[in-house]
């Protein structure tokens, strides 16, 4: 049996402004997305009758809540195609990191099965499938580093430095719905103005909330700060800072690695899921 393994990557939010909040609930932002090199790792493997198997087990997340499955059987579903799918996962990326590692997943489980089940959708039609699993998947599926606007749909492609970054993982994990609903949030950052939209020197409006109530937070950004800026990516817990080579990424995480857990990734404006993708479509093409 043929496998079709491909990563799920992570993302950071270089800077995250909150600029109001919708009758519904959800906020509207304005961000800059970028990926790392480093990530989950996916596999996949043919079904004919129809089933949709998910192999790996992750903690405290049942089989059908898994943003894999419930990818998988959106997709089964609204295709209407009769074919299933044996998937396997590799969880590297943290959960509740902020970085994004539930929508890599589902974002790559949409984009291997539409590879494996031969529907043949665009681009378009899976980032508004993804939508509706969550706001961070449609960046995922496009690929690139994106400006985003709205509730993170919204995408511009952008070009930032891509330097090598180190990322704490404060041993906490952080629930987005407890940040987007806490009192004090900042919600009436002012929309940007500027073009082109500038890609690293502003701040994210959730960290002053996620400081004040995860201290293994705001140590974490304290620790890095010593060394670099360092910022929260989305809602937290995971803080990062961007350095010029991997030599000295490594030298700051090793001095850090008594008090903090972490790792280093360069960052990327494709993402290492559609690299991956290109190349197996010229190879088969070939
Ligand atoms: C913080 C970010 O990671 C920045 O990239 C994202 O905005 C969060 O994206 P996500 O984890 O995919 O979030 P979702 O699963 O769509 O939403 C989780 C919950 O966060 C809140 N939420 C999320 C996104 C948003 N723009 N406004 C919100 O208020 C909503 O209460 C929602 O029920
Ligand atoms: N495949 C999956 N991997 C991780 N979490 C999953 C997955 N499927 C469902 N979940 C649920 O989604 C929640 C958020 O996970 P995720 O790893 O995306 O957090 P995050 O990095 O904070 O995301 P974001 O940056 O999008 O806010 C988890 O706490 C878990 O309950």
């Amino acid at each position: 049996m043929q496998k079709l393994t491909l990563p799920a990557p992570a993302k950071l939010n270089l800077w995250l402004h909150i600029i109001g909040r919708r009758p519904d609930g959800y906020h509207e932002l304005e961000t800059v997305f970028q990926f790392l090199e480093h990530g989950d790792e996916l596999s996949f493997a043919l079904r004919d009758d129809g089933q949709v198997r998910l192999h790996t087990e992750i903690d405290s997340v049942p089989h059908d809540s898994n943003l894999i499955v419930r990818a998988a059987r959106k997709l089964q579903e609204q295709s209407g195609t009769h074919l299933g799918a044996d998937i396997w996962l590799t969880k590297v990326l943290p959960m509740g990191g902020g970085i994004g590692g539930g929508s890599s997943d589902a974002a790559t489980t949409l984009l291997a099965l539409d590879h494996l089940w031969q529907l043949g959708w665009d681009e378009d039609r899976l980032a508004s499938l993804g939508l509706s699993l969550g706001a961070d998947v449609p960046v995922f599926v496009r690929g690139h580093a994106a400006f985003a606007q709205g509730v993170g749909e919204q995408l511009t492609p952008v070009d930032p430095e891509e330097p090598w970054y180190v990322v704490l993982v404060p041993q906490v994990s952080v629930s987005t719905v407890e940040i987007f609903s806490h009192p004090q949030l900042t919600r009436d950052s002012l929309p940007l103005k500027m073009r082109p939209v500038p890609e690293g020197n502003s701040r994210n409006d959730c960290q002053p909330v996620v400081e004040q109530s995860y201290p293994e937070v705001r140590n974490a950004l304290n620790s890095l700060g010593k060394f670099t800026e360092a910022r929260l990516t989305g809602t937290g817990s995971c803080v990062f800072g961007a350095f010029p080579s991997k030599a000295e990424a490594d030298k700051v995480l090793a001095l850090l690695s008594e008090t903090q857990t972490g790792f280093v990734a360069k960052g990327s404006n494709v993402s290492m899921l559609h690299r991956k993708l290109q190349s197996l479509i010229k190879k088969s093409s070939a």
